[in-house]
C-alpha cells in the first residue's frame, strides 16, 4: 500500500504493462551492454556506465586514470560498457595501419571547429578523410614552405626580445615571466606565420589577442566531457546543433575569434588574384585543390593542432630541465661548448655535437606527452580476435598514451622519472624505444600530419628538435631561469589536450 502510494500514478493505473515493459527493456538493454565485454576486465561501474569515464574527465587525471586502469587489469581494460583500452604498440599499429579495418570513433566528430564543415581532424566518413588528408598533405611536409627555417627564426628572435626588453630581473627586481604563457604566444605566431606567412602578433603586443588562453580551459573542458558520454556527441555533433552553438559565440572571444580571425585571413587570401600562389601551407592546400570553405576549417585546425601540442612539449621540457640541476647543468654545458648563434638553424653535423640535447627533448616528450587524448578506433563489423579475445564490432577502443611511454621493458624500471642519460644508449635499446615514443604522433593513416613540420628527419636530427632545439639553445644559451615558486612551478590540467598555465620563473641575462 505505501510502496504503491509512493509510485507515480502512471504505474498503479492502467498504464502499468507500459511502464514494466520499457523497464524491462531497459535491463535487457543494459545486460547486453554489460554481457558483450564481460570478458574485459575493469574497474566495476563502468561496465555497466559510461559515468565512470565522465568522471575521469572532470578529474582532468583521465590520461593518467587510464595507464592506472591497465596496470591493474591488464591491456584491453574495459573502460566503458562499449569502450576498451589499451597501450599496446602492436594493437595501436593494427587498428591505425593502411589496410586496417578499423575505423575512426565518433568522439572525433567532436573535432569540428566549424558548423557544418569537417576538417581532416573530425572526419569519421573514412574514404572522404583518406581524400581531404591528400589534398593538404603537401602543405604539412614543410616542403611547400618557402624560408621555413627563417619563419621559425624571426618567431625566436621575437619571444628573445620580449624577455630583453620586459623580462629580465635582477636581484634587487624581479620580473615575473609566464614561460607558459609565452611559449603559446611563441608557438601560435610560428604556426601562423607558416601558414599565411604573417605572424599574428601575440609576441610583438605581448598579449592574449581574443582571449584565446584566458578561455581555452573550459572550451577544451566541454569538447571532452561530450566526448565522454557519447548520446550528448551524437546531439551536439548535428549540424543544427553546430548552427545553434555558434549563435551564442562571441566572436571577438576564445576559440571563436581564433575561428573568425583564421576565416578572415583565408578569405582575403581567396580575394586575391593568384590566391595559390605563396608559398606556405596555404598556398599549398590552394594549389592541391582545396575550397575556400574547406581551406578555413582546415587552417583553423592546422592553427589549434599545431600550436597547442608543440606549446605543451616546449613548456614541459622546460619545466623539467628547470627543476632538474643536474641535467639544467649538462646541457647548458653542452650548449655553450657548441658554436652555434643563437636563433640559428644548426646543421646536421652541428646537431651530433649535442647528443644530450636531443636526449632531452626525447625524455621531455617520454615524460609528458605533448597531447594525451583517447583517439578512439571502433573494431570492424565481424568483430576482431586478439590475443584469443573475441573483440565484438562496433566496440570502441581508447589509447593509452602513458601506458604505451612507461613501458617498463622498453624504457627501464624507473619510467617515472626524468632521466635523459636512458637514451644515450646501444642501438638496439633506443630503437625500442623511439618506436614507443613515435606513438605520440598516432600510427599509419591517421598519424600527425604536423609531424614532419615538427619532428621531420633530417637524417639525425629532425625538424621538431630543430624548431624546438633552436629555441631552447637560445632560451638556455642566453638566459637562467629560475622558477619562482618550486612548490607550485604550474598548474597542469589534462582535457586530452593540456592546459598549462602559471608557470613563472625569474630570468637574468648570461651574456
Ligand atoms: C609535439 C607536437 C605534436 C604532437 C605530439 C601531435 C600529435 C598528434 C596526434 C596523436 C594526432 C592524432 C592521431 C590519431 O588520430 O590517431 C595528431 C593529428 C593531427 N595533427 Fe598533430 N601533433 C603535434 C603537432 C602538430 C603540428 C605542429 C601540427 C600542424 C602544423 C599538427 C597537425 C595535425 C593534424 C592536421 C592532425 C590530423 C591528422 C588526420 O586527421 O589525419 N600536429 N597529432
Amino acid at each position: 500500500m505505501l510502496l504503491e502510494s509512493s509510485l507515480p500514478s502512471a504505474l498503479v493505473d492502467g498504464q502499468r504493462p507500459v511502464w514494466l515493459l520499457l523497464l524491462a527493456a531497459i535491463i535487457y538493454w543494459q545486460w547486453r551492454s554489460y554481457r558483450q565485454l564481460s570478458h574485459f576486465k575493469g574497474p566495476f561501474w563502468a561496465r555497466f556506465t559510461n559515468l565512470w569515464m565522465y568522471q575521469k574527465v572532470s578529474g582532468k587525471t583521465q590520461y593518467r586514470d587510464l595507464y592506472n586502469v591497465i596496470l591493474q587489469y591488464g591491456d584491453l581494460a574495459r573502460i566503458a560498457p562499449n569502450q576498451l583500452v589499451t597501450g599496446d604498440i602492436d594493437m595501436l599499429h593494427r587498428m591505425s595501419a593502411a589496410r586496417s579495418n578499423y575505423t575512426r570513433s565518433q568522439i572525433y566528430a567532436g573535432n569540428t571547429l566549424m558548423p557544418e564543415t569537417h576538417n581532416t581532424f573530425s572526419m569519421v566518413d573514412e574514404p572522404a578523410h583518406t581524400k581531404r588528408r591528400a589534398v593538404i598533405a603537401a602543405g604539412y611536409t614543410g616542403k611547400e614552405t618557402e624560408e621555413l627555417e627563417s619563419k621559425v627564426n624571426q618567431q625566436i628572435a621575437q619571444f628573445l626580445n620580449l624577455i630583453r626588453t620586459k623580462y629580465i630581473s635582477t636581484d634587487t627586481d624581479v620580473r615575473p615571466l609566464d614561460l607558459a604563457r609565452k611559449c603559446g604566444y611563441f608557438t601560435l605566431d610560428t604556426i601562423t606565420n607558416l601558414s599565411f606567412s604573417s605572424p599574428w602578433g601575440f609576441l610583438v603586443e605581448d598579449k592574449d589577442l581574443g582571449n584565446w588562453f584566458a578561455l581555452v580551459g573550459w572550451q577544451f573542458k566541454i569538447v571532452t566531457t561530450m566526448q565522454s558520454i557519447p548520446w550528448l556527441l551524437n546531439i551536439v555533433t548535428t549540424p543544427w546543433a553546430g548552427r545553434l552553438m555558434a549563435k551564442f559565440q562571441d566572436p571577438s572571444r576564445g576559440a571563436a575569434s581564433l575561428v573568425a580571425r583564421t576565416t578572415q585571413n583565408v578569405q582575403a587570401r581567396f580575394a586575391t588574384k593568384n590566391p595559390g600562389e605563396k608559398m606556405d601551407m596555404m598556398g599549398s592546400f590552394i594549389r592541391h585543390g582545396i575550397t575556400e570553405t574547406e581551406a578555413a576549417s582546415e587552417a583553423i585546425l592546422a592553427v589549434i593542432a599545431g600550436s597547442d601540442t608543440t606549446a605543451s612539449a616546449i613548456r614541459s621540457t622546460l619545466l623539467y630541465i628547470l627543476t632538474n640541476p643536474r641535467v639544467y647543468r649538462k646541457l647548458q654545458d653542452e650548449i655553450d661548448a657548441t658554436a652555434v648563434p643563437s636563433g640559428s638553424i644548426i646543421s646536421d653535423a652541428q646537431s651530433k655535437t649535442l647528443p644530450y640535447l636531443q636526449a632531452v627533448i626525447r625524455e621531455g616528450a617520454r615524460i609528458v606527452p605533448p597531447t594525451a587524448a583517447t583517439f578512439a578506433k571502433v573494431a570492424p563489423k565481424g568483430g576482431d580476435t586478439v590475443n584469443g579475445r573475441f573483440i565484438p564490432g562496433g566496440t570502441q577502443i581508447c589509447i593509452s598514451i602513458l601506458a604505451v611511454l612507461r613501458e617498463k621493458q622498453v624504457f627501464g624500471e624507473d619510467v617515472e622519472m626524468f632521466r635523459p642519460e636512458r637514451w644515450i644508449t646501444d642501438a638496439e635499446r633506443f630503437k625500442g624505444m623511439e618506436k614507443n615514443l613515435n606513438m605520440i604522433w598516432g600510427y599509419g593513416r591517421y598519424q600527425c600530419l604536423g609531424k614532419d613540420l615538427a619532428w621531420m628527419e633530417l637524417r639525425f636530427i629532425s625538424r621538431y628538435v630543430l624548431f624546438f632545439t633552436c629555441l631552447l639553445i637560445s632560451l638556455l644559451k642566453n638566459f637562467d631561469f629560475q622558477i619562482i615558486n618550486p612548490s607550485h612551478p604550474w598548474k597542469s590540467e589534462n582535457y586530452g589536450l593540456w592546459l598549462q598555465k602559471n608557470m613563472f620563473v625569474k630570468a637574468t641575462l648570461r651574456r
